[in-house]
């Protein structure tokens, strides 16, 4: 019988992905070969410095990773140094020309330029895979692309972020600073470079372009997804969320119905009786709605080294087995572009938070801004009173047109009496 050849692994970048995929590689060499009927062979690795704590006897090292990219013997490249594009897209882009496969963690790169690359890897014969770009160790890639293939798919969202999720549920849990639970983040490894990606909403945008092309059939379309972090968030919001009955989570929504599809990212009130309110910390979870399927619900660590590394390593396999097809489920060229939904037109119920100064006629004022854009409150909180000093007034409306609301809004931040207001989406299933 001949041995089966192993695959050849070159690995560009060995942080906290990079480290997490080489002690992987290692860890369960036996498994892995056992499984794919070859071995997975790490063969040469590139990164600034050459962490000394990694198993890397044997494997060629390089500090110039085009050099490893264009020069290396190797069948997969597996890009894990980030940025959408410098040095990760010329590594990657010079793996594809040489027609070898990719593999990458970089939703930044994949949701710019992904349709690009696919466009490469046909011409060339490679494959990309990219499970580790959305959701971490989640199979959500996959489960889009192949196990739900046989549905029309009308809407996908989840808790994308590691980092935000795991800030917004520390700062609950424990009254913490926003900065203070941020550089916790860091520290663990779930933090992009720049964390503005992550509590700007960048991240999740990111990765929810990806899931929309996968989902609607449609090229990654980043500058469609409209995009709010959570920056704006505060101690006390979550407070009034909790007493309410609602978390406060940082969500992707993508969905797509005859009015055209809507990618957005917001902050959102979540409801305790839907499953996303109770994903904490740095996990992740993805809904989908399927027309024969109805609704399917993934969670699982979304950050941080060991999981991300098992997605990395879903591909590897994938592409050992012959496990391979078109980058986005279908070949470019029939991947469509599809018009987004009219502005404005979203519906959802809201929460307000105004500090307002405490004086006669400011609830009839508030009042009369909403009845003017026909939006129906539902509850309002104030306690205390303190004539003359600035005190927390919330409410809730019903389900209304963003348009109205918007409105509504600016109506209110008009008034003399009203010094600051919060507004957050309260999100229904
Ligand atoms: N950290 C996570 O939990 C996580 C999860 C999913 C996806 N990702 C993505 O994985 C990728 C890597 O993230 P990370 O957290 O492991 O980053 P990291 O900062 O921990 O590691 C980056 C690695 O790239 C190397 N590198 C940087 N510039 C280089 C250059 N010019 N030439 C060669 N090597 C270079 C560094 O030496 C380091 O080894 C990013 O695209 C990120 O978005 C990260
Ligand atoms: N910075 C990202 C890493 C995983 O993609 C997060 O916090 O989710
Ligand atoms: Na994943």
């Amino acid at each position: 019988m001949t041995k089966a050849s192993p695959l050849k692994i070159a690995i560009a970048g060995l942080g906290t992905v990079g480290g997490g995929t080489v002690q992987l590689l290692h860890d369960q060499a036996e498994l892995l070969a056992a499984r794919a009927g070859r071995p997975l062979a790490l063969v040469a690795a590139a990164a600034l410095e050459k962490p000394a704590e990694l198993p890397l006897d044997g494997v060629a090292f390089f500090a110039d990773a085009r050099e490893m990219a264009k020069s290396c013997d190797y069948d997969v490249l597996v890009e894990l140094i980030g940025g959408a594009k410098g040095i990760a897209l010329d590594v990657v882009t010079a793996a594809l020309e040489r027609g070898k496969s990719v593999v990458t963690a970089n939703k930044a790169m994949i949701a710019h330029h992904g349709v690009a690359l696919a466009r490469l890897a046909e011409a060339k014969g490679g494959n990309i895979g990219f499970e580790a770009s959305v959701g971490g160790g989640i199979p959500v890639i996959k489960s889009l692309r192949e196990g739900l293939a046989g549905n029309r798919v009308t809407k996908v969202m989840g808790i994308l972020n590691g980092t935000c999720n795991y800030i917004l549920t520390t700062m609950r849990d424990s009254g913490r600073d926003f900065a203070d639970v941020l550089a916790e983040a860091q520290s663990l490894g779930y933090a992009e470079a720049d964390p503005s990606f992550d509590i700007d909403g960048t991240d999740t945008a990111h990765k929810l372009a990806i899931l929309a092309s996968l989902a609607f059939a449609m090229p990654t379309n980043i500058d469609g997804v409209s995009c709010e972090g959570i920056r704006n968030v505060s101690a006390l919001d979550i407070r009034y969320a909790d007493e309410l009955g609602y978390r406060i989570k940082l969500l992707g929504v993508a969905s797509s119905s005859d009015k055209g599809v809507e990618t957005r990212v917001y902050p959102a009130m979540v409801p305790l009786s839907f499953p996303l309110a109770h994903v904490s910390g740095p996990f992740n979870a993805i809904v989908t709605e399927g027309d024969f399927v109805g609704r399917t619900v993934l969670e699982g660590r979304g950050a941080g080294a060991r999981p991300t590394a098992s997605a990395v390593v879903a591909d590897l396999m994938d592409l050992a087995t012959g496990r391979v097809g078109p980058t986005f489920g279908l070949t470019v060229d029939t991947l469509k572009p599809l018009p987004a939904a009219p502005a404005g037109t979203h519906r959802s119920a809201f929460y307000i938070r105004l500090m307002v100064r405490d004086e006669p006629g400011v609830f009839a004022d508030v009042a009369a801004a909403l009845k003017a854009e026909k939006v129906s409150m539902e509850q309002i909180i104030q306690r205390g009173r303190a004539p003359s000093e600035v005190v927390p007034v919330v409410m809730t409306v019903h389900e209304t047109d963003e348009a109205s609301m918007l409105r509504a809004v600016e109506r209110i931040r008009g008034l003399a009496s009203v010094t600051d207001l919060q507004l957050i989406r309260i999100e229904s299933l």
